[in-house]
């Protein structure tokens, strides 16, 4: 595996204590195809990591896996700062933005953000100011009574955020949440998710397969693989937030650019 670090050691995030462990994960479906051979990552507590790899290299197995969706053929993911239930389970709260927005059509956006509130029992009335300040954060404070029919593409996807952050996770995992917006859509949603994560500094694990996405968001990439799924390269963007146009359109972007890209390409070649 490559690794490609700074010279000097930058302060945090990426010193921060790892939130999350993967030591030699292993996915097999049950068809007989190994999505994930051998993984080892340790995810540093608020960092932003994007997930970047070629279709098929297992990116949202790895997802859905640290979401606790689906069993681990071997290996082991350990929450080491995460206090556990009685059962051994890690009591940690995870948001998910898919990318879908995959909202209930029948239901306004209000209701749309309050389901996680919901099933967590708390009531309309005590939620109500929770969502109002979430759709705030993501610019709809005024589309709280709209249908998902009445919105754009972008605006769905916002509320999608919304939903995934108004439990106040301290892991939010995103699957290629804005592959199929425009590309003006998606510089916007780009700069308001770096501004609701620098205001929180939840960890971020970001799936995408846009070279440039990954670079403009994160401070680490991590390359992967396919057949197996495995991490190929750990990439460092260490490049100081709060980030905008001017680092789009500066000459160190383009070299991390063309960094992770020759990454990618050797992966794959
Ligand atoms: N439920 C499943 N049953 C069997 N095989 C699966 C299942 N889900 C994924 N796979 C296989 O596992 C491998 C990894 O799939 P995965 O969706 O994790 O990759 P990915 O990197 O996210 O791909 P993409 O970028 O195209 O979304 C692929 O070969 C896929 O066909």
């Amino acid at each position: 595996m490559q690794m490609f670090a700074p010279e000097a050691a930058s302060a945090s995030p990426h010193t921060a204590k790892p939130i999350i462990t993967l030591n030699g994960v292993t996915k097999t479906y049950g068809n007989g195809t190994t999505a994930l051979r051998d993984v080892d990552l340790a995810i540093g507590q608020s960092e932003f990591v994007s997930l970047l790899g070629p279709s098929g290299c297992g990116k949202s197995t790895l997802l859905r896996l640290i979401a606790g969706l689906g069993e681990i053929s071997a290996g082991r993911i350990d929450w080491p700062q995460t206090a556990h239930t009685a059962r051994g389970e890690p009591e940690h709260d995870i948001g998910f933005v898919f990318q879908e927005p995959t909202l209930m059509p029948w239901a306004t956006v209000f209701d749309n953000v309050y389901l996680p509130l919901k099933l967590k029992r708390m009531s309309r009335r005590q939620a109500a100011p929770i969502i109002r300040d979430a759709l705030t954060k993501v610019g709809l404070e005024n589309f709280g009574k709209a249908y998902p029919r009445e919105l754009s593409g972008g605006m769905k996807m916002r509320v999608s955020i919304a939903r995934g952050l108004i439990t106040r996770p301290s892991v939010l995992l995103m699957d290629e949440p804005f592959a199929a917006l425009d590309e003006i859509t998606r510089f916007r949603l780009n700069d308001d998710l770096l501004a609701m994560w620098a205001g929180q500094h939840w960890t971020v694990i970001f799936v995408t397969h846009s070279v440039y996405e990954s670079v403009y968001l994160s401070d680490r990439i991590v390359v992967m693989g396919a057949r197996p799924g495995r991490v190929t390269a750990d990439i460092r963007i260490d490049e100081p937030y709060p980030r905008s146009e001017a680092f789009r359109l500066s000459s160190r972007y383009n070299d991390y650019c063309r960094l992770v890209s020759a990454a990618l390409h050797e992966t794959m070649t």
